[in-house]
């Protein structure tokens, strides 16, 4: 599947670095290209993907390139402003060729958790091709105020593209390692999990074909069902050394040949994705639309395998919806990613949402008592100082 990119804010920025480097190590094509979008001029100097000509500085006369601080209303004000500038940079790209817009940001932060939702609702307004949104949510002890900004964010997001993708950072970090110092292997696992599914059919280079293929319509159509989706992913090394070009080419007869070994390691890789770590943890029983993907060598690419696997997970969630497919690359490794589509039982955001609410109520109280305690301040009682002007 053909994706143009567009990264807003830091976050937005670096995910969309991280999954540009996946495709140009692993020379899947499907990004045909990828923009970067931000208020901060030094953000977007760190990004080693992304040349200066497929960046746009929005709100230079409002905040003169030092971003905006973590307030999203103004995110989303001056990237409104100058949303001109980011429409004809995508008006430049050959848009023939893109199957989707996938617009990513940290929802935590100002600049892109305001910001990306202006842009999807101006990309889906001009072109008829999906807007699909990646969000970030901050991590739990980042803060009352990046929890609100990703509540409010996540409201607007959400109605404003075709399906929003969520990746929680507070299920992400590792113990014993801070955030910040994560962001790099946290933003490669998740280049990972994006990569394998929308390069699925777009093949790697190595002319290996697919059996039954997931093709970017499995892809549109598992998203169709709108709302959040979540992505689940395992792998596994092949015991055995890597194969020529070959017998990789031969492939099509795993079941025969390995006596159930490929349909088994098959089965158990998609429940380990579906029941495993999810961009967002969330319940999978009530999800409206699922994807399987399976990648490796076509020679271990069980038919049985994935059909089984397929079964086992409309029985998990309760549709029939689950579309799924190989996805034939040149590698020792087997991996399954599963999308899963529509999906209502998330705890995290209700936990978000109740944070958020609380945080918002506060500020509100707060601000009334300082104008209040201000006033009591400057105040001199009956014998009054009188001001210069
Ligand atoms: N996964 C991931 N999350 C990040 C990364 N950088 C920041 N974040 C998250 O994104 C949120 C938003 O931060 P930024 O993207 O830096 O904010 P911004 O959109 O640039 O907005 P301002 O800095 O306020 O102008 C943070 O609260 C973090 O949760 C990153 O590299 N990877």
């Amino acid at each position: 599947m053909k994706l143009a990119l567009i990264g807003i804010g830091q976050a937005g920025g670096k995910v969309v670095d991280a999954i540009v480097d996946y495709e140009r190590r692993t020379n899947t094509g499907f990004v045909v290209d990828a923009i970067a979008v931000n208020t901060a001029r030094s953000d977007l100097r760190g990004l080693r993907n992304i040349p200066e000509s497929r960046q746009v500085l929005v709100g230079l006369t409002r905040v003169k390139g030092h971003g905006v601080g973590a307030d999203n209303e103004l995110g989303a004000e001056v990237t409104a402003e100058d949303v001109g500038e980011v429409l004809s940079m995508v008006d430049d790209l050959p848009v023939h060729e893109i199957d989707a817009f996938l617009v990513v940001a940290g929802l935590g932060g100002g600049t892109g958790s305001g910001g990306a939702p202006v842009v999807a609702r101006e990309l889906k307004h001009i072109y008829t091709e999906p807007v699909y949104g990646l969000g970030v949510l901050p991590a739990r002890d980042e803060g009352g105020i990046y929890t609100l900004n990703a509540a409010r964010s996540f409201q607007t997001f959400v109605r404003e593209v075709d399906n929003l993708i969520v990746f929680d950072n507070d299920a992400w970090r590792k113990t014993g390692e801070s955030l910040e110092a994560g962001y790099g292997s946290i933003n490669a696992e998740l280049a990972r999990r994006l990569g394998v599914l929308f390069s699925a059919g777009e093949g790697d280079g190595s002319g290996a074909v697919a059996e039954s293929v997931v093709d970017a319509s499995e892809i549109i159509n598992t998203l169709a069902s709108g709302g959040i989706s979540t992505i689940g992913y395992a792998s596994v090394e092949l015991d055995r050394p890597k194969r020529g070009l070959l017998s990789r080419l031969s492939g099509g007869a795993a079941d025969a040949e390995d006596g159930g070994d490929s349909t088994n390691r098959i089965t158990s890789l998609v429940r380990r994705a579906a029941l495993g770590r999810l961009t967002l943890p969330c319940e999978i029983s009530g999800a409206e639309r699922g994807l399987v993907v399976v990648a490796g060598p076509p020679d271990v690419l069980s038919r049985r395998g994935i059909e089984r696997a397929r079964t086992w997970l409309e029985d998990e969630t309760g549709t029939m919806e689950i579309r799924g497919g190989d996805y034939p690359v040149g590698s020792n490794f087997v991996a399954a990613v599963v999308l899963l589509s529509g999906v209502y039982d998330v705890p995290r955001v209700k936990e978000l949402q109740a944070v958020a609410i609380e945080t918002q109520r506060d500020m509100l109280a707060k601000r009334e008592s300082s104008a209040a305690s201000l006033d009591d301040l400057i105040s001199t009682g009956d014998d009054r100082i009188e001001p210069l002007f």
